[in-house]
């Protein structure tokens, strides 16, 4: 156990919190599982006990709980906080109000309403609080396996969710304490902590730290990753080596760009020019997305080491093998599932009608140029580079536009035929994706190749498309069930965090009001012994249990407030109480109020 350590009568300092205060552990989020005095509450298993050593408590003063097999201690023994009828009068309106009645069932008085016959107001059911203390199992159109087969870690969000999470906010946040990487600029404008993003491949820079010249810009097209000093966000910038600014105009389309948000788009913020990297550059800021990677890292890179299958199996098939050694990804030498397939299609094409809607044109639907977000989930990136870098006053935004759905059309290809090449003759790549995968990929990849024409346009391609689109909304909302359901499992958590920390704040606690033994003493005792409960059980053997369903268990009975007791013993076995987790519940409630009344509510540092 931990020594005491004097708490100082003032706080040592005062500064401003500006972090979670007290009053965020009160949320009023519980109603008892049961009602009143409802004894029919399971009980959870309750520590064998030698009869021997249930004593009265005798070292502290106890209020009165119900002891087992013992005299009931003197009150003048007692501290006189113990939960009496008033107090839990405390539970019960917050049972009350959390009650929710239908106004409309509150106005149905049978007297008053001819128009109901008032005997089905005898029967109606009473509403009865819910069952609080128990972790609701996913429905089942999240998941199908009867509830005994849940895993303990289906309480919490899926361990692959937790993965992707956690990588995404460690890339997040790398080295954005740390200033730029030696050779960039330590400030660029408002951003700073510059950090070169690669894609694995380019992990390698030159001898001479220049940058490759871009696949799709020609000039060097670094991407780096910066924080903002104005929100303190973290940002893509994408920088164009060696551009010079001829005329101003150019700038124009940044604004439209500016002001699209869109799903299956990476936001643009701003474009601005700068020699802070000795040069004159184009810088485009962008929304970060960490752990992305793009169509072309996922599915086209060209991978030496693969061999081709002796017979391709079709397109439908799964493909979890060759892959690329370097990403973990990149091309297969399978075809592309035509479901993936139709789902980065469907999302192109949303994107591609919000641009030309805004009279915009993509003009980069590179493979590189797809970030891959998510699952299945594709965003356009660098829109707006080509809009400033290839300026073009003359040229209608029309003609882009059309270029569009060709690019369009040759990204379809190129992701259905890994032969294909750009400038091939059509014929060939037509044949494979006939053959492959069903008509209306060819349907759809025909009218984008197709010559100009004022019919063509992407609402047209999305009419082809069809049925196809609800597919992908089947999916997409399947997949946000399934993320409501995860983020459900975790409000429960949440719930048990603010116990824990109450009880934390309690326990142990060093001097308060003077007295060293405040947490020791009254109700406090209480929960030093529920405290040992839940967490320093021993099995037979002296072996420590370190079970964490009977800790969940636990504390969400506990939160309820169950009329369920619960046998706590002293740690030299010399005493022992049945308490409720009503009665215990109290008592948190009460020592903690205790604290929060004669605290600071800034935090103190020792
Ligand atoms: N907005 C962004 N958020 C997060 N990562 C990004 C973003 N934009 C690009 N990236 C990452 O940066 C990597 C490099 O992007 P880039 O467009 O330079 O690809 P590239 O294959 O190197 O193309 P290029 O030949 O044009 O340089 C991508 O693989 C992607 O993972």
């Amino acid at each position: 156990m931990a020594s005491p350590t004097p708490l100082p009568k003032e706080p040592l300092t005062a500064k401003p919190s500006f972090g979670l205060g007290a009053e965020h552990l009160s949320a009023p989020v519980f109603v008892p599982k049961t009602p009143i005095g409802d004894a029919s509450s399971p009980r959870s298993a309750t520590p064998s006990l030698n009869p021997s050593i249930v004593n009265q408590i005798e070292h502290s003063p106890i209020p009165p709980p119900t002891a087992v097999n013992t005299p009931t201690p003197s009150t003048a023994n007692m501290t006189p906080n113990w939960p009496t009828s008033g107090n839990q009068g405390g539970i019960l309106s917050r049972q009350d109000n959390s009650m929710s009645f239908d106004d409309s069932m509150i106005s149905m008085d049978p007297s008053q309403s001819s128009a109901l016959d008032g005997s089905m107001y005898m029967h109606q059911p009473i509403r009865r609080p819910l069952d609080q203390h128990l972790y609701v199992s996913p429905l089942p159109h999240i998941s199908n396996p009867p509830i005994s087969h849940h895993p303990l870690h289906s309480f919490f969000i899926s361990d692959d969710l937790r993965r992707t999470l956690q990588s995404k906010h460690d890339l997040t946040y790398l080295g954005t304490q740390s200033g730029s990487t030696p050779g960039l600029p330590t400030e660029l404008g408002i951003y700073h902590s510059l950090r070169i993003i690669d894609n694995l491949n380019h992990i390698q820079l030159p001898p001479n730290n220049q940058n490759p010249p871009s696949k799709v810009y020609i000039h060097p097209a670094p991407v780096y990753k910066a924080v903002s000093s104005v929100d303190g966000n973290v940002y893509c910038l994408r920088r164009i080596e060696g551009y010079k600014l001829v005329n101003e105009t150019a700038f124009n389309a940044i604004d439209t760009w500016r002001r699209m948000r869109h799903p299956n788009i990476v936001g643009l913020r701003e474009a601005f020019t700068t020699k802070a990297f000795n040069d004159n550059s184009l810088i485009l800021v962008y929304d970060y997305h960490p752990l992305s990677t793009t169509i072309w890292d996922e599915h086209l890179i060209p991978n030496p080491n693969l061999q081709p299958p002796p017979n391709p199996p079709p397109a439908n098939q799964n493909q979890n093998q060759n892959q690329n050694p370097i990403t973990g990804k990149g091309r297969t030498g399978l075809p592309i599932q035509e479901r993936v397939l139709w789902s980065y299609i469907t999302q192109i094409a949303n994107a591609l009608k919000a641009i030309h809607s805004s009279g915009l044109a993509a003009r980069n639907l590179d493979p590189s140029k797809i970030l891959i977000t998510g699952k299945n989930r594709i965003r356009l990136n660098g829109c707006g580079v080509w809009d400033v870098l290839a300026f073009d006053a003359t040229t209608h935004v029309g003609v882009f536009q059309q270029e569009d759905l060709v690019s369009f059309g040759k990204l379809i290809i190129s992701l259905c035929c890994d032969f294909f090449q750009p400038g091939q003759h059509p014929a060939l790549p037509l044949d494979h994706i006939q053959r492959n995968y069903s008509p209306d990929v060819k349907n759809l990849v025909m009218f984008l190749i197709s010559k100009p024409s004022p019919l063509k346009s992407v609402d047209e391609a999305i009419k082809i498309m069809g049925p196809r689109i609800l597919n992908e909304l089947d999916a997409m909302q399947n997949y946000a069930d399934t993320l409501e359901s995860d983020l459900g499992a975790e409000m429960e958590n949440g719930r048990v965090v603010r116990l824990l920390s109450k009880l934390g704040f309690i326990n142990e606690r060093a001097e308060f009001e003077l007295d060293p033994r405040w947490s020791d003493t009254g109700d406090r005792y209480i929960l030093k012994l529920f405290r040992d409960y839940v967490f320093h059980s021993v099995g037979v053997d002296g072996k420590p249990i370190l079970d964490l369903s009977h800790v969940l268990t636990c504390l969400n009975k506990l939160d309820a407030g169950l009329d369920e007791r619960i046998m706590l013993v002293s740690r030299d076995d010399q005493s022992c109480l049945v308490v409720s987790y009503r009665e215990i519940k109290n008592c948190i409630e009460a020592a903690f109020n205790e604290l929060r009344n004669a605290g600071n509510p800034h935090r103190v540092h020792r």
